[in-house]
């Protein structure tokens, strides 16, 4: 459960046996045929798998090189995030609990742990800050819609951090009979690998589709790192090719105002954050993403560990550069991507305008309907 220096599990001793439980579970069941059969069966009937590959012919041409998107927007709910959450909640199914928790932030996690618990007839409560529940209405109804029971944190920054505090407060109580399903490659073992290993059909997909399309590998992927789960979930299945790994991280507004620890953190000491050995934001940092999503002061320890062995890079990208991506994107190519993956598609931009990559595979890994919100605000189109 290490990756490097980073990882493990450093959670309180009641937590020990239940997460020790899990990590069993997990390994028991990862390559048992029947648990991969049925978990292939939701992705491909209900969740829409695959997803394409789409080349991006009009941006490709405006910075002479070949861009291609994995198409992750598509999948059913509009972010990769039930790709986790279906494996997590079959495996819980097997492992005989009859409840799942789940912590949110933007939302579309929370909304995927809340389809799969319709789905699968399991009893689902998320947690959520309250200043998320304000900014992310239309998830929460999703959420209630869907017959979740939603519980408001209004505890420290009414934030994600306070939503994951709550979530591990209750498993305490109610390991036995609750799986807490976590949103990204984040937390204490198994948690990061586990998430790994669900969101990695992205790029075993993408690998055979980018071979088809383009005849060869990419040069470089490139996906947003708020958690981490889309970025490993698009490289693991290239992690012994010759292709680049580029992470974009949300530079928010300035050095005081971002939620990038891997490419704007003073301090190079890796700390215990939520139950793992990570990189977290600098103390005087405040915690700030356009993007709900990437609104997220730490990240998930395989990103440390890739960082500091020089096998990715990890560049900020500020909340400025993410909208004039977005828009980018919605007029050149009629896609509307979310706020999260627009800090990808302003990397990747960068990389072709630098000529430092000729053909680039960017993870699309959610729509943008949940933030016309915030586009509205800050594009004024009359
Ligand atoms: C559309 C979309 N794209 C990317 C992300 C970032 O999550 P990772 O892929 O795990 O880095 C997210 C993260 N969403 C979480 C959530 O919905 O709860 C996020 O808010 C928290 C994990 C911070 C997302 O919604």
């Amino acid at each position: 459960g290490k990756f490097g220096e980073f990882g493990g599990r450093h959670v309180p001793e009641p937590l020990e046996e239940p997460l020790q439980g899990l990590a069993d579970a997990f390994d028991r069941f990862v390559d048992d045929e029947e648990f991969q059969s049925e978990l292939s069966y939701y992705l491909k009937h209900f969740a829409g798998r695959p997803t394409p590959v789409f080349y991006a012919e009009t941006l490709s041409e405006r910075y002479d090189a070949e861009i291609y998107f994995k198409h992750e927007d598509l999948l059913h709910g509009g972010a990769h995030k039930l790709n986790n959450t279906l494996g997590q909640a079959l495996l819980a199914k097997r492992a005989g609990k009859e409840r799942l928790i789940a912590e949110t932030g933007a939302g579309q996690h929370g909304t995927a742990t809340a389809m799969v618990g319709a789905l699968l007839d399991i009893d689902t409560t998320v947690y959520m800050g309250r200043k998320d529940i304000q900014r992310q209405e239309m998830n929460v109804f999703r959420m209630r819609l869907m017959g979740a029971d939603v519980e408001e944190v209004t505890r420290g920054n009414e934030g994600l951090a306070e939503a994951v505090d709550a979530a591990l407060e209750d498993l305490i109580e109610s390991y036995e009979d609750t799986h807490y399903l976590v949103g990204s490659a984040v937390g204490p073992d198994p948690f990061p690998r586990m998430v790994r290993e669900f969101q990695s059909v992205i790029g075993e997909e993408a690998r055979e589709q980018i071979k088809e399309l383009h005849g060869d590998l990419p040069d470089a992927c490139v996906a947003c790192v708020g958690g981490g789960s889309n970025a490993i979930g698009l490289w693991h299945a290239f992690k012994d090719d010759d292709v680049a790994f580029y992470g974009a991280e949300p530079g928010g507004i300035d050095d005081a105002h971002h939620s990038a620890p891997l490419s704007k953190t003073r301090k190079d000491e890796p700390e215990i954050f939520q139950g793992m050995k990570t990189k977290v934001i600098d103390e005087d940092t405040e915690n700030h993403s356009v993007s709900a999503g990437l609104d997220y002061p730490a990240v998930g320890p395989e990103h440390a560990a890739l960082q500091a062995l020089g096998r990715a890079e990890y560049h900020a990208v500020s909340d400025e550069e993410a909208l004039a991506a977005f828009r980018e994107l919605s007029e050149s190519e009629g896609i509307i991507p979310a706020l999260e993956p627009s800090h990808a598609i302003a990397l990747a931009i960068k990389l072709a305008e630098e000529d430092r990559q000729d053909t680039i595979l960017v993870n699309l890994c959610g729509r943008g309907d949940k933030d016309m919100q915030t586009a509205a605000e800050k594009f004024d189109l009359s």
